[in-house]
């Protein structure tokens, strides 16, 4: 009999607290199409200025909200935008750039640590004088935190130099920011300052902030109008979305500030499985709140017979390969759900002699 439930399979998985649910039951709310919401505009303009851009536009998903950016920038048929070949707007998103907006992808391999290399990057911009037979570069595209790579953080100084490459060639600069805020706690550098190169950012309030719903995108004036105008034509324009946004005002104001204790018990449950036979992984890499690990070869676990144990036991986790597991910690994950789950994976893996019965 499950006595509790750990949620560690992402940090999309958070319900509302007390505090959002109450704030939206009191939301003071209008037609955010035919006009503006009041709480739509508050959460929107505290974004904004959090960022330290011209505006914001409520969407509801940060998958929404790559894809309003992107189009944005890319406005023109034959564009091409350069990002990760590891990337959410790559591999997540139903390659909505290319199947809604006819933008061109062109990867460049994602490192480790969530970059790709600069020169890599300037030899990917088509040449001008192929204009004739050559999609054209318009786009530039980071995500900080990377969430693939272990949710690692890009350098304020990393994203400056592609901000200043895109501007060479004269390109825009959108970041996926889905868990920009992680990355600016660990790195211990302002949001605004470690976005101050980009065009445009999508902030997601429902992944470690843990709102029920939605992002915030942001950038100049005349970007996010023409957002609007594209939220709208894709339906995600809505009415009395005050409701939503009143749930996001209180995730910004109480969960910024639980991120760091995310990120630490992150690096517990990271030390504690690098402790357990059988399982392996690299807890340096652990930078904010997303672990990957690997079941060891030899050993007679499955991640299949794994996830079912654990799940058994009311540990629920993100199968990500046949050997590959992802853990994501959150605001709702206590140090004591921490060391229950690890003492599960304990009782689970050491009642699995490996193949050689060591
Ligand atoms: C890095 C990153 N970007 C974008 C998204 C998309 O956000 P949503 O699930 O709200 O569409 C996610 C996942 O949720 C993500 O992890
Ligand atoms: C799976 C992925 O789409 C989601 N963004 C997550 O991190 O949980």
């Amino acid at each position: 009999m499950v006595t509790k439930t750990v949620d560690l399979r992402s940090d999309t998985v958070t319900k509302p607290t007390e505090a959002m649910r109450a704030a939206m039951a009191d939301a003071e709310v209008d037609d955010d199409v035919l006009c503006c919401d009041p709480t739509a505009q508050r959460l929107e303009t505290e974004v904004a200025k959090i960022t330290g851009k011209e505006a914001g536009l409520f969407v509801p998903s940060g998958t929404m909200g790559n894809l309003i950016s992107v189009l944005v920038h890319c406005e023109v048929r034959g564009s091409e935008v350069i990002l990760g070949d590891n990337c959410h707007i790559h591999i997540y998103e139903n390659g909505g750039i290319s199947t809604i907006g006819g933008v061109h992808p062109r990867t460049v391999k994602n490192n480790e640590d969530g970059t790709m290399d600069i020169d890599l990057i300037e030899a990917a911009i088509r040449d001008p004088k192929g204009a004739l037979v050559y999609p054209t570069t318009r786009l530039i595209c980071l995500e900080n935190s990377h969430a693939n790579t272990g949710g690692k953080c890009l350098s304020v100084e990393y994203t400056d130099k592609v901000g200043e490459l895109a501007k060479k060639h004269g390109l825009k600069l959108h970041i996926d920011g889905a868990r920009i805020f992680n990355a600016a706690v660990a790195l211990g550098v302002p949001v605004d300052r470690l976005v101050q190169a980009a065009d445009s950012v999508s902030v997601c309030i429902s992944k470690g902030l843990g709102a029920p719903v939605g992002s915030v995108i942001v950038g100049s004036e005349s970007f996010i109008t023409k957002a609007r105008r594209l939220r709208k034509t894709l339906g995600g324009g809505m009415r009395q979305v005050g409701i939503l946004c009143a749930a996001a005002l209180v995730a910004l104001r109480e969960n910024v500030g639980k991120l760091e204790s995310d990120h630490k018990k992150a690096k517990i449950l990271a030390e504690g499985l690098n402790k357990i036979r059988g399982l392996a992984l690299n807890v340096a890499s652990v930078e904010t709140n997303i672990i990957y690990f690997d079941i060891n070869e030899g050993s007679n676990m499955t991640v299949q017979k794994l996830c079912k144990n654990l799940e058994e036991h009311g540990i629920l986790v993100m199968p990500e390969t046949s050997t590959r597991v992802r853990l994501v910690v959150h605001h709702q994950i206590s140090e004591n759900d921490v060391h229950y789950a690890l003492s599960c994976f304990q009782r689970i893996m050491m009642g699995t002699p490996s193949e050689n019965g060591s």
